[in-house]
């Protein structure tokens, strides 16, 4: 079985939440959504809440699927869910920096390849946000 990476979509005022990774070197500088590699057993909401809590230190709602298998890099595929802050302010405690992108800034930063077309569906979320 392929590798599964849930993402998040953290959106708050009409903003999404990039997040910088810090390593390994080869994607260090490059820009994801938050979340990480599910574990056995574990849903796609269950991996998202572990990660945003151990990543941004954040407790979240979990909302929609944005899109279907999204394709990454590596071999594995991400399903991406859009989520709401419950508990918390994002803080980078694994990321180098973290930013809040309005739909015109989306593309500022230098997302991590995988994540473009991602990036496009996100658009239309922010949008109704
Ligand atoms: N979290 C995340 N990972 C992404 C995105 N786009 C993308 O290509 N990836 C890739 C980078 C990594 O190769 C992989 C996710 O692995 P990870 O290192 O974040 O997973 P993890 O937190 O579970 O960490 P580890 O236990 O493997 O160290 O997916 C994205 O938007 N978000």
């Amino acid at each position: 079985m392929r590798g599964l990476v849930v993402g998040a979509a953290i959106i708050a005022g009409g903003r999404l939440l990039a997040a910088q990774r810090a390593a390994p070197p080869e994607l260090a500088g490059g820009w994801e959504l938050p979340g990480g590699k599910v574990e056995p057993g574990e849903t796609d909401e269950e991996a998202l809440t572990r990660e945003c809590r151990e990543e941004l230190g954040i407790g979240v709602i979990v909302g929609r699927r944005i899109g279907d298998d999204w394709p990454l890099h590596n071999g594995y595929v991400m399903h991406v869910w859009t989520a709401t802050i419950a508990k918390g302010e994002p803080e980078a405690l694994e990321h180098s920096d973290l930013r809040w992108l309005s739909e015109a800034e989306l593309f500022d930063v230098p997302w991590l390849p995988g994540d473009l077309p991602v990036l496009e569906a996100v658009r239309a979320h922010l949008k109704e946000s």
